[in-house]
């Protein structure tokens, strides 16, 4: 029996075993190969990876996709280096702890099932009245699962990876949660750099994704990453992933960063969050528009019927628009070019 076989069972991988198991719970199983990598299935999902030999410094590693159960392309690619590696291709030099978010909306090819889990970290997850939903729950046990697995890390890093629902003017792009007086490392822009991802948004306040509870809580190096448009399983032209797919191959192998041939990264900060506000709301962006799309200054963004917003002195653009969001959700972002550099 091969290693994919004994861990997942005759023909499957970790995805269609993901997807066979998305609402029951899986019993925790180890496997070693033959490098001496255990390989640990947590839960339906979660794979916890741990090479024989790790250094005390070494960075650990926690690569989530499917947060969002529609966005398959990154859980494609987390799937795709997880045979490679089980199939022997390479070694694993870090600690990697594999996450695919929520497996029963993945089964449905749905955003989520009862409520948008990436609102339900940094322990949102308690809040009334989504405490109860499959979401919250499975929110509480990455946080668990997270928790556990960054103890004995000195270093953390976090990538959490997304497609978007609209097109986007800028194709790949990060977020970077908001810290108080925390710089992004040049290491980490890099690591963009290198996967093909050129465009970073600056957070304006902590938030409840799951990028910020592994940022805030957890002292991780965290990014929420876009890379591309929403698309169905077996719809994604993986070849549009391959810059993410090998930077983090080689972070996992632990190959040394390549040199970024002088490309800068092009920051935004984030200056305003558009949140539906109840009956009197009206969102007056188009359905359709592309993200990035920018407005004049003095354009009206929304309004209802105590408060408005309009683009302030600079020009300022959108992502995100999304008016079919519950009350109190976040409706879009309002941003703006950094011009440091
Ligand atoms: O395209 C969209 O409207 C949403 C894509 C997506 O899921 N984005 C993340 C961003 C998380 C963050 O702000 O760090 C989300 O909305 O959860
Ligand atoms: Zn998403």
């Amino acid at each position: 029996m091969t290693p994919r076989q004994r861990l997942f069972g005759t023909d499957k991988d970790w995805l269609a075993h993901t997807l066979d198991q998305a609402s029951s719970s899986t019993a925790e199983a180890t496997l070693i190969l033959a490098d001496g990598c255990a390989v640990s299935l947590l839960d339906t999902g979660i794979l916890r990876l741990v090479p024989a030999r790790t250094a005390s410094d070494d960075h650990h590693l926690i690569i989530s996709a499917g947060i969002h159960g529609n966005e398959t392309a990154p859980i494609e690619v987390l799937n795709t280096l997880v045979n490679e590696l089980l199939d022997g291709q390479w070694s694993l030099s870090i600690p990697v702890l594999m996450i695919l978010g929520n497996p029963p909306a993945m089964a449905r090819g749905e955003r989520f099932i009862e409520f948008n889990m990436n609102r339900l970290f940094a322990g949102a997850h308690e809040k009334r009245p989504y405490h109860d939903t499959p979401e919250a729950q499975r929110a509480r046990e990455l946080e668990q699962t997270c928790l556990q697995f960054r103890n004995a890390s000195k270093h953390l890093l976090h990538y959490d990876l997304h497609t978007a629902i609209r097109p986007s003017i800028r194709e790949k792009f990060a977020l970077y949660p908001f810290v108080p007086d925390r710089e992004v490392p040049v290491a980490q822009c890099d690591f963009l750099l290198e996967a093909g991802v050129d465009t970073l948004l600056l957070q304006h306040r902590t938030g409840t994704t799951f990028s910020s509870f592994t940022s805030v809580d957890l002292g991780a190096e965290s990014f929420t990453i876009e890379l591309g448009e929403v698309r169905p399983f077996g719809h994604n032209n993986l070849s549009r992933f391959e810059g993410i797919t090998r930077a983090l191959r080689r972070l996992m192998k632990g190959e040394p960063a390549p040199g970024n041939g002088g490309q800068h990264i092009t920051r935004f900060e984030v200056v305003h969050e558009i949140i539906n506000t109840g009956d009197q709301f009206h969102f007056l962006v188009p359905d359709d528009i592309a993200n990035f799309t920018s407005y004049d200054p003095g354009t009206l963004i929304w309004q209802d019927d105590r408060s408005q917003y309009k683009v302030g002195a600079a020009p300022e653009a959108i992502v995100f628009p999304n008016r079919h969001v519950p009350i109190g959700q976040r409706v879009g972002l309002m941003i703006r070019p950094l011009t440091d550099d």
